[in-house]
């Protein structure tokens, strides 16, 4: 459908409550279908998160204007950007985003200031030049409003973009994986300061992450993307600990999936014949028994020595463990040939052998028993 382009906002009884609603499909020319459903309540940072090409940048992008969906709608603070029933499509300089794109798309050749003033080119100078002091002290950017943007740091050039994306006083600030060009050290200080300063300007925000850190850090709610479709939304650690069925819990980087049998209420049975007493509620007779490698626990196990028959407690031989830092992963073969992934800190056992013999205790209250 050709939409016509419609330069005027109109508010919209019953939307002012939220900062942000978006029902929407769009589509990609020999592309799939991305179906979009998310709100946001003013000053609340929402998280897209999920698998590469399951459709968070072309959300993003419809939101901004810079994609028109096929069908749907979407408001911002009580005015209609897009309305495929009333043919309304805001073109994207009248939508007052702030958008801060993945390789942050600054002009190289352009001061730092010249960068961050670039959606104020219309703006009167004393406007501008007060825009640009407040905006350096808030970022941090002292010294460097002379310098060309192609010789700043990684770094200071996501706090430039982060400038740049604020200097307009945006209504939506739209951030696509805004620390992903970042070294580790660098993304998890900047990563607190963009906390801060989300917190500080109070502008409702979309941000597009792969990182469970930065999900926590930056978000107040969550939606989780998946295969073109909007699976899964809510508070951050309530989609993150509880995924809805077995692709939302790959998504969510759940690194166990067990199939497994219910037997008895609170009751099921593995593959291998080992039993799991799991205090959750049985989502049928065929499960899939999902557990984050964090909430496993290792210890080595006399060959010999009977496993514990407290149903929380599988036997198995380690296969490898790789150091991570302060954290060791290890994988676990079971008798029934499944791999358990165990994720321990390092200091808490001397690093488990290929070959060794041991246990894995599971934190039931950790356990998502879903449908298979
Ligand atoms: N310009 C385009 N033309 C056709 N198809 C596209 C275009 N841009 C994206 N797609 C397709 O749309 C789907 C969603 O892509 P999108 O970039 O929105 O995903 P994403 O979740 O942001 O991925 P990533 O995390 O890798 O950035 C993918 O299948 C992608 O190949």
């Amino acid at each position: 459908m050709t939409l016509t382009s419609d330069a005027t906002t109109k508010t919209e009884p019953g939307q002012e409550g939220h900062a942000l609603t978006a029902a929407f499909i769009a589509r990609h020319r020999r592309g799939p279908a991305i179906t979009a459903d998310l709100t946001l309540d003013a000053g609340q940072t929402l998280i897209l998160f999920g698998p590469s090409g399951g459709g968070k940048t072309t959300i993003l992008r419809a939101l901004a204007g810079l994609h028109a969906p096929d069908t749907g709608r979407i408001t911002c603070a009580g005015h209609t950007w897009y309305d495929s029933a009333t043919r309304t499509n805001v073109p994207v300089q009248k939508r007052g985003v702030g958008y801060l794109f993945q390789d942050y798309a600054l002009f190289p050749h352009l001061t730092v200031a010249a960068n961050i003033t670039y959606g104020m080119r219309r703006a009167r100078r004393d406007h501008r030049t007060r825009k640009l002091a407040k905006l350096v002290d808030l970022l941090n950017l002292h010294g460097l409003a002379g310098r060309k943007a192609g010789q700043v740091s990684g770094g200071q050039a996501q706090r430039v973009a982060l400038a740049r994306a604020l200097a307009t006083d945006p209504r939506l600030l739209l951030l696509d994986e805004p620390l992903s060009a970042l070294d580790t050290p660098t993304r998890a200080a900047i990563r607190s300061d963009l906390r801060a300063l989300l917190r500080e300007v109070g502008i409702p925000a979309v941000i597009v992450t792969h990182e469970r850190a930065e999900t926590y850090a930056l978000g107040d709610r969550l939606a989780l993307i998946v295969d073109g479709a909007t699976t899964q939304t809510g508070p951050v650690a309530d989609v993150m600990d509880h995924p809805a069925n077995l692709p939302a819990a790959r998504a969510l980087g759940f690194d166990n999936l067990l199939p497994a049998t219910a037997t008895a209420p609170d009751t099921y049975q593995l593959a291998g014949g080992q039993q799991l007493h799991l205090p959750t509620t049985r989502a049928g007779k065929t499960v899939t028994i999902a557990i984050r490698a964090e909430h496993l626990a290792l210890q080595p196990h006399e060959s010999g020595d009977a496993t514990p028959a407290d149903g929380h407690t599988l036997a198995g031989t380690v296969t490898d463990a790789t150091p991570e830092g302060r954290l060791t992963r290890t994988r676990v073969r079971m008798p029934d040939g499944t791999t358990l992934t165990v994720l321990t800190p390092a200091r808490d056992h001397t690093p488990p052998q290929p070959g060794q013999a041991v246990t894995v205790t599971i934190d039931p209250a950790c356990a998502v028993v879903l449908p298979a």
